[in-house]
């Protein structure tokens, strides 16, 4: 039977690379497939073929991803290869209002800047904050490795920031700390949190 959330706030995943929050977050949309949606980002680069306008990405030239810049129309924006990836606040809006809850894997300074955001009156997005904790820093430096994606310098690049996003989780500004040690555990806490009366 589908679980209906009472409240269709969007979800905010933070932590540390390589603690499992894309396998939670994947397991929440495999298993839940009518009721939660990742964002749709925009991206300056070029289609791919089968790629689709609206569902892999929003395409847009590069004058129309800065002027969105200037217009302050991201949570978080990023440039790769070259390339302009960001998320936009709209799309986030339009989504809820779809009926989807909304779940976004954003890193420190994004929820920062999110959460800075939402202490303003005119905030329409208003999420509900998790963070995922590994059960060690030892366990974190085993997973990333384990994973087989990084190279030595992007590991230990990885390391040192999951320093400083530990320690801001440590200061409180989460709903939701949910230690990731076993799997099946942590997505039935996330599973609790998710579905809960707010
Ligand atoms: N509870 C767990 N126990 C052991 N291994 C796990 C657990 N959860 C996830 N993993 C494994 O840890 C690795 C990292 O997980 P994942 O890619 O989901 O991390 P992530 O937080 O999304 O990282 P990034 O932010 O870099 O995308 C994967 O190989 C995954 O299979």
């Amino acid at each position: 039977m589908a679980r209906v959330p009472t409240e269709r706030r969007p979800i905010v995943i933070s932590g540390p690379s390589g603690v499992g929050k894309g396998t939670l977050f994947q397991r929440l949309l495999d298993k839940y497939p009518d009721t939660f949606a990742s964002t749709v980002s925009h991206t300056t680069r070029q289609p791919r073929p089968g790629e689709v306008e609206g569902s892999a990405y929003y395409f847009v030239s590069r004058d129309q991803f800065e002027s969105l810049i200037a217009g302050g129309a991201f949570i978080e924006f990023a440039e790769f290869n070259g390339n302009l990836y960001g998320t936009s606040k709209q799309t986030i809006i339009d989504q809820t209002a779809g009926g989807s809850v909304v779940l976004l894997d954003i890193e420190m300074k994004g929820a920062k800047q999110l959460k800075q955001a939402q202490s303003k009156a005119d905030s329409q997005i208003n999420p509900r904050y998790i963070f995922i904790k590994p059960p060690s820093f030892e366990a974190l430096e085993a997973r990333l490795r384990g994973r087989g994606t990084e190279d030595e310098g992007s590991i230990q690049k990885r390391l040192t920031q999951a320093k400083a996003e530990l320690a801001y989780a440590e200061t409180g500004v989460h709903d939701k700390v949910i230690i990731n040690d076993d799997l099946d555990k942590a997505f039935r806490e996330l599973e609790d949190f998710v579905f809960k009366q707010p």
